[in-house]
C-alpha cells in the first residue's frame, strides 16, 4: 500500500519527512490538509494525530505522527533504497542520536522563534518582536559556537556522511537563510559551508520543487 504524508509541503515538519522520502527515491502521495479552515484540529486527521498537528504518515497499516520518528522509520524500514541515512556502528548512530536531540531540543525552539518572529508574522499583518528577535539570535548565536566547533571537527554532524541529524535541520536552515538571521551563520566557516552542502542535496531540492507544483 502506498506511503501517504498528510499536510501541507510549507510546513517545516512536512519538509523534513518529504526529504527523506526524496533520500530513499520513495513513491509518495502528499495529501493536502486545510489548515486555515483548521482541517487539522478535526476528525479524520485527529485520528492520524491526535495533537491535532502536520504531519501525519502513513505506511500501509502503519499510522505515526512527530516527524523525527517518521524519518527514523523511513531511515531503518527502507534502509536499502536510495541514500544510506544512518552510520552502521553502534557509537556513530549515539552520536547521530546526539545531534538529532541537540536539533529537536535545541536549535529547533530558538530557530522557530526566529522564522516566526522575522517571517512568519510580518505576512500575518502582526508586528515583530525585536526584544523576542535579539534574545532568541544570541542564543542562536551561542548554539552556532558550538556546532562551529563540531564542524570543524567532522563535515558532518554525526561525523564523515550525512545522516538524520544534518536532514533535520534542512527546514530550518532553509527558512532563516532568507533571514537577517543568515548573518549568524554567514560569521563560522564551517557552519557555513555544512549549510550549503545540507541545503544544496538533490533530495531537498526536490522538496522545495513541490512547494512550486
Ligand atoms: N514535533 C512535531 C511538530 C509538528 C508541528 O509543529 N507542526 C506544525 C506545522 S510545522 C503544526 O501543525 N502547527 C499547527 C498547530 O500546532 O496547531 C513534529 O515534528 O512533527
Amino acid at each position: 500500500m502506498a506511503i501517504k504524508v498528510h499536510g501541507p509541503i510549507m510546513s517545516p515538519a512536512v519538509m523534513r519527512v518529504v526529504a527523506a522520502l526524496k533520500e530513499k527515491n520513495l513513491e509518495f502521495e502528499l495529501v493536502p490538509v486545510n489548515m486555515q479552515n483548521g482541517d487539522h484540529k478535526k476528525e479524520p486527521f485527529i485520528t492520524l494525530n491526535p495533537f491535532g498537528q502536520v504531519p501525519a504518515f502513513e505506511d500501509g497499516d502503519l499510522k505515526l505522527f512527530e516527524s523525527r520518528a517518521i524519518t527514523q522509520y523511513i531511515a531503518h524500514t527502507y534502509a536499502d533504497k536510495g541514500n544510506q541515512l544512518l552510520p552502521n556502528d553502534p557509537k556513530k548512530m549515539a552520536i547521530m542520536s546526539v545531534w538529532m536531540e541537540v536539533e529537536a531540543q535545541k536549535f529547533d525552539p530558538v530557530g522557530s522563534k526566529l522564522a516566526y518572529e522575522i517571517a512568519i508574522k510580518p505576512m500575518m499583518g502582526k508586528v515583530t518582536d525585536d526584544a523576542v528577535v535579539a534574545e532568541n539570535e544570541e542564543k542562536m548565536g551561542k548554539l552556532l559556537d558550538v556546532y562551529e566547533a563540531r564542524l570543524k571537527e567532522s563535515k558532518y554532524l554525526g561525523g564523515d556522511s550525512f545522516t538524520l541529524a544534518d536532514l533535520h535541520h534542512a527546514p530550518g536552515l532553509h527558512y532563516l537563510s532568507g533571514t537577517k538571521v543568515k548573518s549568524l551563520f554567514d560569521a563560522r566557516p564551517h557552519v557555513t559551508a555544512w549549510c550549503a552542502d545540507v541545503l544544496a542535496r538533490p533530495a531537498w531540492s526536490k522538496t522545495l520543487e513541490l512547494n512550486k507544483q
